[in-house]
């Protein structure tokens, strides 16, 4: 792959982006990259974020031929200078150019929300894999799917990628035959501008409540909202759950850009708004803790002529997953999936460290989940605790250090509302001291209501729990999910997951 320099100078020009280009005639580049480590000969190297000029003199000795900056770096002497007022739109549409726009090539679904985006996609891709035989890509916080083969899965860094990557995973998709894409867009992606420039096929909203703000994040819940609304902005054809806080605002966000012929809303049961359809209502037919099954109804006329009226089955429960099956099911028959497609892929889908139980013989059933903030925890522990009042509901949980502050209130008020015992530990404690966070989440949990225990090692809360069990004891191991680490101090210390731990203490506990 190589991109010239006038196809650069046009693609910036057109977006008004240039200040100044110094550079040869027939440049060109072999590769792009925002990362001095990465940098191979003939490489195009953008500096962005907390850029440090050393990153420059370093991509120059290792090959760098050019550089993208907002401002000229004596370290960049003798290389091609494009000098450009914003670098991340920059980065974006040049990475599009320079990765010949697989997005072409694929029908992008594109998920935002606060809660059930990784859950949603991995639901989308389950359902799309019947569709398309098991050519559908995937960009989640947990896993990146570019293709079939082994090597072409693996860990995610971020919920969204840098613009750069994404391009660049797009591309490996599309030449491994991959026809869809499902990928999470964050907020912060378009706080940041990773996906500037970029349409999606559908984008869908899913829900929104008080998260990521602060001083590293979003300033206020404003910005939080109007970046989530972005993704309506630019998508040909959008989904949102009526449901959501702000949703009217949300669905004029749709509207600003899109027809709203192209644009679906579902709701639980039979909730009506008084100037717009519903387009799917959904219903429990079962919420158990053991299964999970809606009812899907059509109303409007573009939602008939979807053909997806049924009864499904969802392997994950939780009743908050009936919403991410609902919007799955209509995301997914934008893509041409059938009704019975939809009820396979999500009657099989499994969605790694979400909802992921455990069964003892008997201390109860254990839950592994992601809920790491007041909205899933309150949302997880109200079902359990509704579908099975005699049990006790035992939770483990910690909280990050050095970000998301408020979870920890968020905790305490949840346990206080749904829990009966709790073992608080370390969660990614960071720079702080894990003793100290897990005071403050004690501070706001009502000691009449839980029965408060402190164990900073996170396997031992784990087996203490789980030997805290009786036969009817829900045991919630909560915020880590499949998570591989405990951020300590700055350093990703490996950490075995907690599915991995549960299962060695229901080993040990079956060999007592
Ligand atoms: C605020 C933000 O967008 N931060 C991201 C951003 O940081 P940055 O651009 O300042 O990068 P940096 O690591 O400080 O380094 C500066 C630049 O120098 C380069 N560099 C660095 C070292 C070196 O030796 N050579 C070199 O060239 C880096 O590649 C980078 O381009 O780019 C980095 C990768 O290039 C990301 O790791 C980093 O994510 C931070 C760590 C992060 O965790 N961000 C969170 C808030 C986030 O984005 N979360 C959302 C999910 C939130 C949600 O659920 O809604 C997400 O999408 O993941
Ligand atoms: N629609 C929903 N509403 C409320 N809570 C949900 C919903 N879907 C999932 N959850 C809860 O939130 C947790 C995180 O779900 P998931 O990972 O799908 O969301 P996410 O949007 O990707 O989250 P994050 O941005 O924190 O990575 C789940 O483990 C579950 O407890």
């Amino acid at each position: 792959m190589a991109l010239g320099i006038d196809e650069i100078k046009t693609i910036l020009t057109e977006h008004g982006l240039i200040q100044e280009i110094v550079s040869g005639e027939d440049v060109s580049f072999d590769e792009v990259t925002y990362d001095s480590r990465n940098v191979k000969p003939n490489t195009l190297f953008f500096c962005k974020g907390n850029f440090k000029p050393e990153y420059l003199a370093m991509a120059k000795k290792m090959g760098a031929t050019g550089y993208v900056a907002e401002q000229k770096y004596d370290e960049g002497n003798g290389l091609t200078q494009i000098i450009v007022n914003n670098v991340q739109k920059a980065m974006s549409l040049v990475g599009a150019a320079f990765y010949c726009y697989p997005q072409n090539d694929l029908f992008v679904i594109a998920y935002t929300g606060t809660k059930g985006k990784t859950t949603s996609s991995y639901f989308a891709k389950s359902i799309l894999d019947n569709t398309n035989n098991n050519k559908t890509a995937l960009i989640s916080t947990i896993d990146t799917v570019v293709g079939n083969e082994p090597s072409q899965r693996f860990k995610s860094h971020l919920t969204t990628p840098e613009s750069l990557d994404i391009f660049n995973y797009m591309r490996q998709a599309v030449d491994n035959g991959m026809t869809s894409l499902v990928m999470e867009v964050s907020s912060q992606a378009y706080k940041k501008l990773r996906v500037y420039g970029l349409h999606f096929d559908v984008g869908i909203f899913l829900n929104i409540s008080p998260d990521h703000i602060g001083p590293n994040e979003h300033p206020t819940f404003a910005d939080y909202l109007h970046c989530k609304e972005q993704l309506m902005v630019n998508s040909t054809h959008c989904i949102i759950d009526a449901d959501t806080d702000h949703m009217l605002d949300v669905y004029e966000a749709a509207k600003a850009t899109t027809d709203p012929d192209k644009i679906y809303l579902f709701s639980r049961d039979k909730k009506e708004f008084e100037d717009v359809q519903i387009d799917f209502n959904f219903s429990s037919i079962s919420d158990t803790i053991d299964s999970n099954e809606i009812r899907v109804v059509a109303n409007s006329e573009k939602a008939k002529k979807m053909n997806v009226e049924d009864d499904y089955k969802i392997g994950v429960v939780g009743d908050y997953n009936e919403a991410n099956a609902m919007s799955a099911i209509i995301a997914s028959a934008l893509d041409n999936a059938s009704a019975q497609d939809a009820k396979k892929g999500l009657k099989d889908v499994f969605v790694p460290g979400r909802m992921e139980s455990y069964k003892s013989k008997n201390n109860g059933t254990i839950y592994v989940d992601y809920a790491h903030n007041y909205a899933s925890m309150h949302a997880l522990l109200g079902f359990l605790k509704s579908n099975n009042p005699d049990g006790k509901v035992i939770v483990v949980v910690g909280s990050p250090g050095n970000k998301g502050l408020d979870r920890r209130e968020g905790f305490g008020k949840a346990l206080t509302e749904s829990a009966d015992i709790a073992f608080l530990t370390s969660d990614d404690p960071a720079f702080e001291d894990p003793k100290d966070i897990i005071n403050e989440i004690d501070s706001y949990i009502n000691h009449d209501k839980v029965d408060v225990h402190i164990e900073l090692d996170r396997k031992m809360a784990i087996k203490k729990a789980i030997h805290a069990g009786d036969n009817n004891a829900m045991i919630v191991v909560a915020g880590k999910g499949r998570d591989p680490y405990q951020k300590i101090n700055g350093v990703d210390t490996p950490y075995e997951t907690d599915p991995v731990v549960v299962q060695n203490v229901l080993r040990g506990i079956d060999n007592e």
